[in-house]
């Protein structure tokens, strides 16, 4: 146990897909995982682990924000030895070409502030995927026929913006999408020599006005975590 994972030594697989959302975590473990036990549940974060295709996997939830996305990230890799996590999120698009339901792939995230800016300090970090889970994911995206844009993307921690110069600088500069936990997730995985990816769901355009209701963003996003899935165990991957 840590002081956020009620998880027991041994509970967690070395794979953990993580989603904002707790009842998203839950969803799809009923929807993709066999033998799935709950793993945590400690602030109603929850986290099950299970089998996928005979891999043993945990989903677990990161709650909202980089603060606590780094708690969860932190103590899965440091006290339960986790070797790969992939983020499971919704994003807000930020280019006219990125539709809604397209799936984003963060190659590198941009944020103007992150807990781990306190260790960088005048250090300007360029948070990025691990390339192999990357190039599995866009893989998997392509052989499903999702749409799929891969770049950059802007991690917040702020949902509601009142920065709109700010985002108007993140579209000029070709920054795909927002949302608000991959630059620490890919920080804290830098740190500790574990992979990382975000694979991410547009449920809201910020250039169109578009967005996706509550229900949809917990039990509709099967086509990510599909990708994430099959990313995680890539034949390649194995290997290494
Ligand atoms: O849907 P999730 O994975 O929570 O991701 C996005 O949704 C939340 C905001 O509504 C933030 O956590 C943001 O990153
Ligand atoms: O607009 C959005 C959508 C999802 N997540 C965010 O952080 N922002």
């Amino acid at each position: 146990m840590t002081l956020h994972i009620g998880a027991e030594p041994g509970q967690i697989a070395e794979t953990v897909l993580m989603p904002g959302d707790p009842l998203r975590a839950k969803w799809a473990t009923e929807r993709f995982l066999s033998d799935a036990e709950c793993v945590n549940q400690v602030r109603g974060m929850l986290g099950y682990t299970g089998t996928w295709q005979g891999h043993r996997v945990t989903i677990h939830a990161s709650g909202m924000g980089m603060a606590s996305m780094s708690i969860y990230a932190h103590e899965l890799i440091r006290d339960y030895g986790v070797r790969q996590l992939i983020r499971v999120g919704s994003t807000g698009a930020m280019q006219n070409h990125v539709n809604m339901r397209d799936i984003v792939l963060a190659q590198t995230c941009t944020t103007i502030s992150s807990p781990s800016q306190s260790l960088f300090k005048e250090v300007q970090f360029a948070p990025c995927a691990d390339f192999g889970l990357l190039r599995a994911a866009h893989d998997a995206a392509c052989a499903l026929g999702v749409p799929v844009h891969v770049g950059n993307i802007y991690s917040s921690d702020i949902f509601y913006d009142e920065r709109p110069d700010l985002n108007a600088i993140m579209t000029r500069h070709g920054i795909l999408a927002v949302e608000m936990e991959a630059a620490e997730l890919y920080s804290v995985a830098a740190r500790f020599g574990a992979r990382a990816l975000a694979v991410m769901t547009v449920s809201d355009h910020l250039l169109k006005n578009e967005a996706l209701d509550t229900r949809a963003r917990e039990q509709s996003f099967s086509q990510m975590f599909e990708i994430a899935l099959r990313a995680a165990f890539a034949p390649r991957l194995q290997q290494v």
